[in-house]
């Protein structure tokens, strides 16, 4: 699903974000920017504050000082699925979530609803899955439903959380390849990772160190282009 052609100059920003849990400061004056177009990735050590900065930016969390602005609708991955795996849903049922936000879910499905939700599960490669129960996929697996529900949002910004940790090698490459197709559509991508493969296919690499993101590089790969 393409974003409107707007959405190829927006950015996502956060300025000077505090955040801290009890008695353990995280982040301290972080400086973020985020083009669409383009595969930003965010590095840093265990415990460096990845995923609260992302939760902060997705407003899963509230920052105790700064903002962040965000130019639509956001979509996040997170790392780990935010269901009950005991629930009876299916994947069908998961990635159909992807459509509530525009819809509303106590209004029945429409036919473009069920198109994007099948798009969606044929991009990422679990359309064969559609009737299987979340609590009997593999790790990958529920990853991917993760990421197609995302999809399914059609929002303009596409937040991840190591989308690629515990996937093996080619199904690595198909997400790392995904990230960048949808950048090319003129979506902000931004993910969190460790994974050498996935930041060697990010456009710009973030620092996140003692709080602040100490530096911002292209990769190699977008550097000799
Ligand atoms: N709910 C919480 N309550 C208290 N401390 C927390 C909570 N969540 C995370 N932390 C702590 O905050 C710090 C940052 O955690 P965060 O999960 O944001 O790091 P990360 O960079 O995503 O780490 P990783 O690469 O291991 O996923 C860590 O020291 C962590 O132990």
């Amino acid at each position: 699903m393409l974003v409107s052609s707007a959405a190829t100059t927006a950015e996502l920003r956060a300025r000077d974000v505090w955040f801290a849990y009890p008695n353990r400061p995280v982040l301290q004056g972080v400086e973020l920017s985020v083009r669409a177009g383009e595969v930003t990735a965010l590095r840093g050590d265990n415990g460096a504050g990845k995923s609260t900065l992302l939760d902060i930016v997705c407003g899963v969390r509230r920052p105790h000082r700064g903002t962040v602005e965000l130019p639509g609708r956001i979509a996040y991955v997170p790392q780990r699925t935010d269901l009950d795996s005991r629930l009876p849903v299916t994947v069908r049922d998961v990635v159909t979530m992807g459509t509530w936000s525009d819809r509303g879910w106590w209004r029945p499905l429409r036919r473009s609803d069920r198109f994007a939700v099948q798009a969606a599960m044929e991009r990422v490669g679990i359309d064969h899955l559609a009737s299987r129960r979340l609590d009997e996929l593999s790790g990958g697996q529920v990853q991917r439903t993760l990421m197609a529900r995302a999809l399914t949002t059609g929002a303009p910004v596409i937040v991840l959380d190591e989308p690629t940790t515990g996937l093996d090698r080619e199904v690595r490459r198909v997400v790392a390849d995904l990230l960048a197709e949808l950048a090319a559509e003129g979506r902000i991508v931004l993910h969190a990772t460790h994974d050498d493969d996935a930041l060697a296919a990010s456009d710009i690499v973030l620092h996140l160190t003692h709080g602040t993101i100490t530096k911002a590089e292209p990769t190699t790969s977008a550097a000799i282009q």
